[in-house]
């Protein structure tokens, strides 16, 4: 029946303005305008389908790709959409392509490491898109080690150029996303070389493919690596190999913001940090981290709608069947991925603050803030990919059996999200950055140095390191201090064990590789405080709307008490809990799922996801699940024939073999 919203009876239950919600969830009353807007221009836009997807061959899915971001950019001029709107719109279009990186890393690395000279040169053509860039840093044998890139730039003063030379396999340029297929430039990261000496890996902008008839130049060997994990998905990329033989480029294409080299081949350092050469990074880690939250909210709202259509048991003198939503087991599962997605969401906006601010800085030549902007955006790049791919994956297990379809939308949705916890850092690597910083900071307490930002938590170390945690009751676990000391001292004591073992070896480098895992530990420990922290700020803000901010804090104290209950083990060894106050908090996470239950589908509402956002059958906005899911399985190319292709060839001759065997 069209027209009947299956999931009424659950929008009736919310105890919260659904409308108030959307604006909190987007940002600002602009930010929801524009994102609903741009969202059904999507949607109602025939040449934005895409639910054929993990149908079509590699080679139809990414002329599929080209087709869409070609329409898009049609789009975007002609109705001459803001950076803001045609950001949204690639949003929404929900499909990666070599634009991504052409808007999101090869433009950035212009701005931030290029002179004006080179913005006023380079800029304006990749506005245009007249030429089309890609982020080659990655080789065939290292990406974390950045500083282990092989590549080479020797500056020739004869003919004032570098010369670009990939010297040995592994430094052939491996991952590029845009490199493969389309791209016609690359900013190329290579060891630069002048008068024999090497001053480690810069950036250099390079040409690739010819503007008439997009073939390599000479010297260049480039292609694509291959199929990736999972049908559609990240197969719409064309992530590339890249091989240079000994290709010349002007000096003047060398990035040089942060170094120069001269007409006479002197290396000069502005003096700005070196570290402004990984600044693309520390920019796409936070545009990361904003991801984690729209992927996760994707997947719960499919998973929360669906676990209220989806029945299962219970049904008493011939009743309905119990909803699964109203398992406790299906809550503990999904209510803390639901808070999950908020807590993202608001970490994302205050990371997104503090870029900007970094960024201001910088312009001032202020560089003291840029080593915690490093760590939080490692930190939570790491934390937030890694919760979200399991999140999404959850997800489909709370689906059951038709998760696994297709249809949900939740395969896809994995495949393409799952190299978030790699790409742009790996997890584990980013994490060890954290502990880095925050080694450094331990150390330097009571020097005078006073810890500022995400980490003046530390100011108070000697407090920390010795509070009791003051709960009694369950209701005492509501309490914004309460939580926030003792994540504090979590974190504090966990950092401080570490540099107290680090301090009984001699070498420093030594003793840190050999406490590794109980860095990360601690670093996952400070960043889990920062999203925490960064949810209690958020509800200290003016929230207007009925319910809205009552809402909001029961998701931040099942976000912070989720957390406690995973890492009793931390919290509980380090003194921070007993293991009486452990199950009260386990007793008042009951209570909360309790008091979400009404609100949980008016709480993926607001996400104000369209259907075709969504692409799932199971995340419907109607809840019509069945009807929907049994037409989508006859659309299914399989059955385009009642017999299918081969049975002639296989299966008859099977069967009479059968047959002749049965008869023996
Ligand atoms: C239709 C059109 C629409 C148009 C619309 C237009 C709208 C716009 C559209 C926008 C769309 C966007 C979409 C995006 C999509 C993205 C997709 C994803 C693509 C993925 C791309 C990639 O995947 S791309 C490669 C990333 N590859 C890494 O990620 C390597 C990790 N590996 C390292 O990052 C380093 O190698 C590692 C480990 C730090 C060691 O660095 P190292 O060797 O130097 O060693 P150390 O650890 O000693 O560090 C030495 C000192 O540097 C400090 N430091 C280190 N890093 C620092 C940093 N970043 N900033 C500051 N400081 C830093 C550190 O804190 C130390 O500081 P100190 O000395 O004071 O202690
Ligand atoms: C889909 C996708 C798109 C990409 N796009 C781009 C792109 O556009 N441009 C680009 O330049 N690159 C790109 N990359 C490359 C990406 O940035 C790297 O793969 C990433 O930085 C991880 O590096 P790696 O592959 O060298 O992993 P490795 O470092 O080899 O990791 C292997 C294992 O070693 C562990 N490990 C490594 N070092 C340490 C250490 N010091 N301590 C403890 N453990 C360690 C890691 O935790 C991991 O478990 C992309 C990758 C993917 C998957």
């Amino acid at each position: 029946m069209a027209g009947v919203d299956y999931l009424a009876d659950e929008r009736n239950k919310a105890e919260f303005d659904v409308n108030e919600m959307k604006i909190v969830w987007a940002g600002s009353r602009h930010a929801f305008e524009l994102s609903d807007r741009i969202s059904r221009l999507v949607a109602s836009d025939p040449a934005f389908r895409k639910d054929n997807r993990p149908m079509l061959s590699r080679k139809e899915l990414f002329k599929n790709t080209l087709r869409k971001t070609a329409h898009a950019w049609k789009r975007i001029n002609e109705l001459r959409l803001t950076e803001e709107e045609a950001n949204k719109l690639r949003f929404y279009v929900d499909e990666p392509a070599f634009a991504d990186l052409h808007w999101g890393m090869f433009v950035p690395a212009i701005k931030g490491q290029g002179t004006d000279e080179q913005h006023q040169k380079w800029l304006p053509l990749a506005y245009k898109m007249q030429i089309i860039g890609c982020y080659a840093q990655t080789e065939l044998g290292h990406g974390s080690n950045v500083q282990g890139l092989e590549t080479t730039a020797t500056f020739d003063p004869q003919t004032d150029e570098f010369i670009i030379h990939s010297p040995t396999l592994t430094s052939s340029k491996w991952w590029p996303g845009g490199l493969g297929k389309v791209s016609t430039h690359a900013v190329v990261y290579a060891r630069l070389i002048t008068d024999g000496k090497d001053h480690g890996v810069h950036g250099f902008i390079v040409q690739l493919r010819s503007l008439d008839d997009h073939s390599p130049l000479p010297g260049i060997i480039v292609g694509d690596i291959g199929m990736k994990f999972g049908n559609g998905a990240y197969n719409t990329m064309d992530n590339g190999v890249l091989r240079f033989d000994h290709v010349r480029i002007p000096r003047n294409q060398m990035l040089m913001r942060v170094s120069q080299v001269t007409r006479e081949g002197k290396y000069k350092q502005s003096n700005v940090p070196r570290q402004l050469v990984y600044g693309t990074m520390v920019y796409v880690r936070q545009v990361i981290v904003s991801d984690a939250s729209y992927a996760l909210s994707r997947a719960v709202c499919i998973a929360t709608r669906y676990s209220c259509v989806r029945r299962q048991f219970g049904s008493q003198n011939g009743g309905a069947e119990t909803q699964v939503i109203d398992y406790k087991t299906q809550q503990n599962r999904l209510f803390p991925l639901l808070a999950s997605a908020y807590a993202f969401r608001f970490v994302s906006e205050w990371l997104k603050w503090l870029y900007t601010d970094v960024m201001q800085r910088l312009q001032a030549n202020d560089f003291s803030t840029l080593p915690e902007a490093h760590a939080c955006t490692a930190g939570l790049k790491s934390l937030t990919t890694s919760a979200t791919a399991d999140g999404i994956e959850e997800c489909r297990k709370l689906c059951g059996g038709h998760g696994y379809l297709c249809s949900s939308g939740l395969p896809e949705l994995f495949a393409v999200y799952v190299p978030a916890c790699t790409y742009e850092g790996d997890n584990t690597v980013l994490l060890l950055q954290v502990a880095r910083f925050l080694m450094k900071t331990v150390s330097q307490l009571g020097s005078g140095k006073k810890p500022v930002g995400t980490i003046s938590y530390m100011e108070q170390a000697e407090h920390l390191m010795k509070c009791r945690c003051e709960v009694q009751r369950a209701e005492d676990w509501l309490k914004p201090s309460v939580i926030l000391e003792v994540f504090e001292a979590r974190a504090t004591r966990m950092s401080v064990a570490c540099a107290q073992n680090l301090s009984k070896f001699a070498n420093p480098e030594e003793g840190f590789s050999e406490l590794l895992a109980d860095l990360v530990e601690a670093a996952i420990a400070h960043c889990q405080l920062i999203v925490v922290s960064k949810f209690i700020e958020k509800l200290r803000q003016d929230i207007p709307g009925k319910g809205v901010k009552q809402v909001l804090g029961m998701l931040c104290n099942i976000y912070a008490l989720h957390i406690l209950h995973k890492n009793l083990g931390d919290f509980v060894s380090t003194g921070c809990i007993t293991s009486k106050q452990a199950s009260l908090a386990n007793e008042q996470l009951r209570s909360l799922y309790s008091q979400v239950r009404p609100n949980a589908v008016a709480l993926v509402d607001s996400f104000n996801y369209t259907d075709h956002f969504l692409g799932s059958v199971l995340g419907r906005y109607d809840g019509n699940v069945y009807p929907n899911l049994y037409e989508e399985a006859w659309k299914d190319p399989l059955n385009d024939s009642v017999v299918p292709d081969g049975y002639h060839e296989y299966i008859r001759p099977i069967l009479k073999q059968q047959l002749r065997t049965a008869r023996l």
